[in-house]
């Protein structure tokens, strides 16, 4: 079926004013009239909330933003959720804090200068409640049904660059990271927490590439260093066009975990923050990334396990399995 016929359909029940269930809408007269068979969209469900423009929008760039999502009230509470956790030495379980590779071998740095990214904080309750946003998961039942987990979640604090590049984030697909499929059902919401712009590290996508399939990633070969778990496409072409997504403080980007996309340096005074989640339909299901392009990572994940909890016996999909937590519907299968 060709795609001017779908977006003419889709058009066309907008102004019949009918904003969900495109396809089933149509009376069968006109279904006949413009083409043979019911439209099916790929990446997204029939709900209400998308309007036509923003699911075709998703449908063939791979990420929609949504401007003023997330209250500025909301934010300064993450904000101080997150101060708490630099200031204060108490261990949360499962919570990982990196410093940017740059720091960690040199300088000491104190409190929240000294803080990249925190990662796993579902034992966080002023941070998780992010997570649990009723504006967002409207949005996320879009892509992932009723039944929703928090999969992976991260506050990231780009720091000023030090001069070595390594604030920059490489091209990368997340789906990398993921011992679940299948992909059309994962989604990730990206909220940032101030302006955010190509000067202080914006995030740069690769509209469409969602469509594409799982590439070949590694550590890229950088001069100044590159933080850990940072893995890029391999053979990136810098001459891809990209689109620098330039947001405002509550801003939220949804996007497909096949999306290619990373953000460059931070060539300012302040730490650039974002907060995002990762969710999946409860109902996907584990796969094991044995011979596969994802063995390295998944080596890293379970060497850093061992490091960190002594615990050897743990596959890469276990520690995904533990880290999920249910945020709507049912726990069927993840
Ligand atoms: C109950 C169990 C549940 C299961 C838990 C599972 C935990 C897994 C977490 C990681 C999963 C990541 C995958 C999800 C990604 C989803 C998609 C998103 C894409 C990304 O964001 S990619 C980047 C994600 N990766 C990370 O964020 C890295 C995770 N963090 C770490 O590995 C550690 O924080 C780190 C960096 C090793 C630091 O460890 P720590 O022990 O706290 O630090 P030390 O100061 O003791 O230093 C140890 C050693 O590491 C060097 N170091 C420090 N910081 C960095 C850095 N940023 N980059 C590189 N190296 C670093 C430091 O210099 C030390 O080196 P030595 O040579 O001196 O030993
Ligand atoms: N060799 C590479 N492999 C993977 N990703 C890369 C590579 N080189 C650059 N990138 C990534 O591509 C994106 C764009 O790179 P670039 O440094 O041009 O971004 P920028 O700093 O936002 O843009 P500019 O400097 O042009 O304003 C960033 O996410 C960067 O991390
Ligand atoms: O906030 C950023 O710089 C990008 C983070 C990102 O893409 C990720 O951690 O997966
Ligand atoms: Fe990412
Ligand atoms: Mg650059």
């Amino acid at each position: 079926m060709s795609r001017s016929a779908d977006r003419l359909k889709v058009v066309l029940n907008h102004l019949n004013g009918s904003h969900g269930n495109v396809g089933a809408s149509f009376t069968s007269a006109q279904s006949v009239s413009l083409h043979h068979h019911p439209q099916t969209f790929r990446y997204t469900l029939d709900t209400d909330i998308l309007t036509p423009e923003q699911r075709l929008s998703y449908e063939e760039n791979g990420f929609i933003l949504i401007r003023n999502l997330v209250s500025p009230e909301d934010i300064e509470k993450f904000r101080k959720a997150f101060e708490e956790i630099c200031k204060r030495e108490v261990k949360v379980p499962g919570l990982v804090v990196m410093r940017d590779v740059s720091i960690a071998k040199s300088e000491f740095v104190e409190g929240e200068k000294a803080v990249t990214k925190l990662q796993d904080f579902q034992e966080v309750p002023g941070l998780f409640r992010f997570c649990t946003l009723p504006q967002i998961l409207k949005y996320v039942e879009c892509f992932t049904g009723p039944n929703i987990m928090a999969m992976h979640t991260m506050l990231i604090n780009k720091p000023p660059d030090t001069g070595k590049k390594t604030s920059r984030h490489p091209m990368h697909q997340d789906l990398h990271y993921f011992a679940f499929r299948p992909a059309d059902q994962i989604v990730c919401a990206w909220t940032a927490m101030e302006k955010v712009h190509r000067q202080n590290g914006c995030l740069v996508v690769l509209p469409g590439s969602h469509k594409g399939t799982l590439q070949e990633h590694d550590y890229p070969e950088w001069e100044g260093g590159i933080n850990k778990m940072y893995h890029g496409i391999r053979n990136y072409d810098p001459n891809h066009s990209r689109v620098h997504l330039e947001m405002e403080k509550g801003d939220t980007v949804f996007f497909h975990p096949l999306l290619i996309h990373g953000s460059g340096m931070n060539q300012t005074e302040g730490f650039r923050k974002a907060i995002s989640c990762h969710y999946a339909s409860a109902d996907c299901y584990y796969i094991d990334v044995k011979g596969t392009t994802q063995e390295n990572i998944s080596n890293e994940v379970k060497d850093l396990v061992f490091r960190k909890y002594g615990v050897d016996s743990l596959s890469f999909q276990e520690t995904w399995a533990l880290r999920g937590r249910l945020v709507h519907g049912e726990r069927t299968s993840l």
